[in-house]
């Protein structure tokens, strides 16, 4: 029977020249699923894949493939295959020996690797640029072929390390929509790592946030954006309001000098908390049937709504609303319990 993990992380921890970087990391990636490390610079994410990877090996900890621990195994013995932000073709092969390459070095007659990098290509959506070389294609071209010569010896991991980083934002958006694709078409394992927090959400089944080498959340895009673990989480993933609050009691939460029934529960009375309140999620309406009010301060048009920054009671909230303001004008602004979020402060680190 096929085991659902496909790889598993325990305990890990990495360190370069004694200095740790990722420390006691657990987790455990599905068969088939699209898993995202998404994160700030320097968090641990390509270490992270490096070592399911087989090119860092972690100094505590446990790797497994398949249910087999893993550790120390080099990487070409792993069934696992790597697609970097430079894409380190051939530049002396055209593009179908460049993509035959791991086929030749494993002595697969001539006519099946003719058929299988043909596939590969149309898969790719390069059909008819075999004969091409590869300083003849455009940078999303190129990546194709990268992702075609990592795939064509069947790993059933796939990593991508930023792969469309080098790319213009118009073609990474296509690419990301030709990524999921190929991943379902298929059906492998795709570990892909980003800073970019939108294109983790397009196109992840999972996300996994980063930060100092440890994992502050794990679920899906949806859970992510909409029950972020904490405040770094929040304003990492989208924008967001954080204000600092004091839970009274359950269900009752004050912050901007003033008191909300939220949905939350499970905190200490007194407790100071972060609230987190999404810009789509606060209603502009009437001063008087305002909870809050402030004043309007700026006013920017971003095509689907306008974002409108308004200060009051001693903080600039952030709006995202279809309907236009005054700047200057004097509005109310009301929250619903299910529009609170409220965190626990996270100790800071450095
Ligand atoms: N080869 C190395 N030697 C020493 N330190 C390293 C090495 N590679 C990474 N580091 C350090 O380890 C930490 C984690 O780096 P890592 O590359 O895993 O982060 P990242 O989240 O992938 O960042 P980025 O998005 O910038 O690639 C960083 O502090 C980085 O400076």
């Amino acid at each position: 029977m096929m085991n659902d993990i496909i790889v598993s992380l325990q305990n890990i921890a990495a360190e370069y020249d004694g200095e740790r970087v990722i420390d006691n990391l657990n987790l455990d990636i599905r068969n088939e699923e699209f898993i995202t490390f998404l994160g700030p610079s320097g968090c641990g994410k390509t270490t992270t894949l490096r070592i399911i990877g087989g090119f860092v090996n972690p100094v505590a900890g446990d790797v497994f493939f398949d249910g087999k621990r893993i550790n120390g195994l080099p990487p070409y013995q792993r069934h696992v295959n790597t697609v970097f932000q430079r894409y380190a073709l051939f530049p002396h092969l055209n593009v179908f020996e460049n993509v035959a390459f791991g086929l030749r070095l494993k002595k697969m007659p001539a006519d099946q690797i003719h058929k299988k990098v043909q596939n590969m290509l149309e898969l790719v959506n390069l059909s008819g640029f075999e004969n091409r070389n590869i300083n003849q294609l455009s940078g999303g071209q190129q990546q194709r072929v990268a992702i075609a010569r990592a795939l064509i010896n069947e790993p059933k991991v796939l990593l991508l390390d930023e792969p469309l980083g080098a790319l213009d934002l118009k073609l990474r958006k296509d690419m990301q929509i030709e990524l999921k694709r190929i991943q379902q078409a298929l059906k492998i394992t795709f570990v892909y790592v980003t800073h970019d927090q939108e294109e983790a959400l397009t196109m992840s089944d999972r996300v996994i946030v980063m930060r100092n080498g440890k994992i502050l959340q794990s679920g899906t895009p949806q859970d992510i954006y909409n029950e972020p673990a904490n405040a770094f989480v929040a304003d990492f993933i989208g924008e967001s309001n954080i204000i600092s609050g004091v839970m009274h009691k359950d269900y009752l939460v004050e912050f901007a000098g003033v008191l909300f029934q939220c949905e939350d529960a499970g905190f200490t009375p007194m407790e100071a908390v972060d609230v987190v309140v999404r810009p789509e999620d606060i209603d502009v309406v009437p001063i008087e049937q305002g909870k809050i009010t402030g004043r309007v301060e700026d006013i920017i048009f971003k095509g689907v709504h306008y974002e409108i920054t308004v200060s009051g009671h001693g903080f600039n909230w952030l709006i995202h609303s279809t309907d236009s303001q005054q700047v200057g004008e004097m509005i109310g602004m009301t929250l619903t319990p299910n529009d609170i979020h409220v965190m626990r402060k996270m100790e800071e680190k450095k």
